[in-house]
């Protein structure tokens, strides 16, 4: 091809879920998207009809001529497009066998089948999103809730890409002035490019922090926060994951050790969403099933990012219960002294080695406490975040991981400074900072990596 542009086949997939629907919709994208519809297409000329238009035709199998479907097609050229290339979107009528003939007739037309998520993956390559966008497009189709979807819509819309582009670039001038002072001295002194260096290594530094720091409830509000649920037997494990549900999901009677396995539910609330786990209750016993149940129990608080441990208030403190408070010392914890419509056996003050701020009273009878303890709960992973003013937030792993590389490469520059190192080894920490930040939004990633991060997506995404 003799073009500078890069271009790239057409590609085709059915874009909407598998399985019967009202409409589902085949697209195309690519350079010969409108003339490999039109092999399959009976009705106008796609490539006289006005751009994003959409034109009712039918689409017939140029083999038999046989008609396969009555369509609605969608024309689209480039650059105003999902791909910024030519984009046709065939809807088809929502069956199952017309739909994937449709895709057949296509691919038999001449479009390859694309990979899963290649269609935004093109937008990425052609320039229209960075990979913090394309991210937040997967975030997008799985958020749990409400702000979790604010989080990926501001994604989307480019609040982390501009931020890192503006860190970027204010990296990208101290470099520059780097290069002058190594290139020409006699213009300027050492002494104000590392003022320069460490000024702007700080601020960057700076500007890092604040973005880590919203990491973990960007997390939590994307992946759900890893809540269990422990006591000993009886306690009312069981009926609390029932409240936070408002359903009966878990078995409760009045028998210790009712609960045999662990149950996961993910409930909402007040938009932070929670992976739940009712446990067994934890005691030695002698019962096989049980005795399983105990150690998913104690599995099940490794693996939390958050213990909700709950004690009987009627009844005295036991060694279970002692031994409980103990094993979750270490962990974010609320302590839930339940049962309190029932005659008091030990108060929050008889509580050994638990802060007051981490206790909450409660009865699953009344219903008192449980307002409270999820206020506790969004409270704890919320700090900080304010639910009406957006904030720009960073949620998955990789993003994270990065920006904690660009950290360390910061940290090291100021460290250098200050131990008097000569700038040109100092500039190899600020570039790497700069490389890092690049592999955020893509401006710097390897193939390996955009192969990989968009293999994770739907299939016609
Ligand atoms: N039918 C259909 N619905 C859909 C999609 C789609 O691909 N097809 N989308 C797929 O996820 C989402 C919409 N996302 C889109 C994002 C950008 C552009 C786009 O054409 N952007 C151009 C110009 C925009 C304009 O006209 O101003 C651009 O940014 O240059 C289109 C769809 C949700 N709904
Ligand atoms: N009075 C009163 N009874 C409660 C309260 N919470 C739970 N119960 C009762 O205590 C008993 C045990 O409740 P569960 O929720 O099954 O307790 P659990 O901790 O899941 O028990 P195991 O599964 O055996 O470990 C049931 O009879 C509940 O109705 C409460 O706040 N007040
Ligand atoms: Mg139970």
């Amino acid at each position: 091809m003799d073009s500078t542009i890069t271009e790239y086949d057409t590609i085709a997939a059915i874009s909407t879920p598998p399985g019967e629907g009202a409409i589902s919709i085949v697209r195309l994208s690519g350079e010969s998207a409108l003339e490999t519809a039109q092999k399959v297409f009976k009705g106008k000329d796609l490539s006289q009809v006005p751009s994003h238009t959409i034109n009712y035709g039918h689409i017939i199998d140029p083999d038999s001529q046989q008609v396969v479907d009555e369509v609605m097609v969608s024309v689209m050229r480039k650059p105003k497009t999902y791909t910024r290339e030519d984009l046709v979107e065939i809807n088809c009528h929502g069956g199952i066998v017309a739909t994937n003939r449709v895709l057949q007739l296509v691919l038999g037309a001449g479009a390859r089948m694309a990979e899963p998520g290649e269609f935004t993956k093109r937008a990425f390559l052609n320039g229209r999103i960075d990979l913090t966008q394309a991210e937040s497009v997967m975030d997008l189709i799985r958020a749990k809730t409400d702000r979790a979807m604010q989080v990926a819509v501001d994604q989307l819309d480019g609040d982390l890409h501009h931020l890192i582009t503006a860190l970027r670039q204010e990296i990208l001038e101290v470099l520059a002035q780097v290069e002058v002072n190594i290139d020409y001295p006699e213009y300027d002194t050492d002494e104000m490019t590392t003022r320069l260096l460490k000024e702007k290594a700080a601020l960057v530094l700076g500007r890092i922090d604040e973005l880590l720091a919203t990491a973990r409830s960007g997390k939590v509000l994307r992946d759900g926060l890893a809540t269990a649920i422990v006591g000993r037997p009886n306690v009312g494990k069981s009926s609390l994951l029932n409240h936070m549900l408002r359903e009966e999901k878990a078995i409760v009677t009045d028998v210790p050790g009712t609960t045999r396995d662990v149950l996961e539910e993910y409930v909402n609330v007040q938009g932070v969403p929670l992976k739940l786990v009712d446990t067994a209750g934890i005691r030695d016993t002698e019962d096989k099933v049980e005795k399983i149940g105990v150690q998913r129990s104690r599995e099940a608080i490794t693996k939390a990012d958050l213990v909700l441990l709950v004690l009987d208030t009627s009844t005295p403190l036991t060694a279970e219960d002692l031994g409980l408070i103990q094993a979750t010392a270490a962990k974010k914890r609320i302590v839930i002294l339940n049962k309190q419509d029932l005659p008091d056996a030990l108060t929050a003050t008889a509580l050994p080695d638990v802060p007051a701020e981490e206790v909450i009273a409660t009865s699953m009878r009344t219903q008192q406490g449980m307002d409270a303890l999820a206020d506790k709960i969004v409270h704890l992973f919320m700090q900080g975040i304010d639910n009406s003013q957006s904030q720009v937030m960073v949620t998955n792993a990789r993003q994270i991981g990065l920006l904690q590389q660009a950290k360390t490469s910061l940290q090291s520059v100021l460290a250098g400074i200050e131990a008097g190192m000569p700038i040109d080894l100092v500039q190899i920490d600020m570039t790497a900072a700069w490389d890092k930040l690049g592999e955020i939004t893509g401006d710097a990633a390897p193939d390996e990596l955009i192969t990989q991060l968009f293999s994770q997506f739907c299939l016609g995404k």
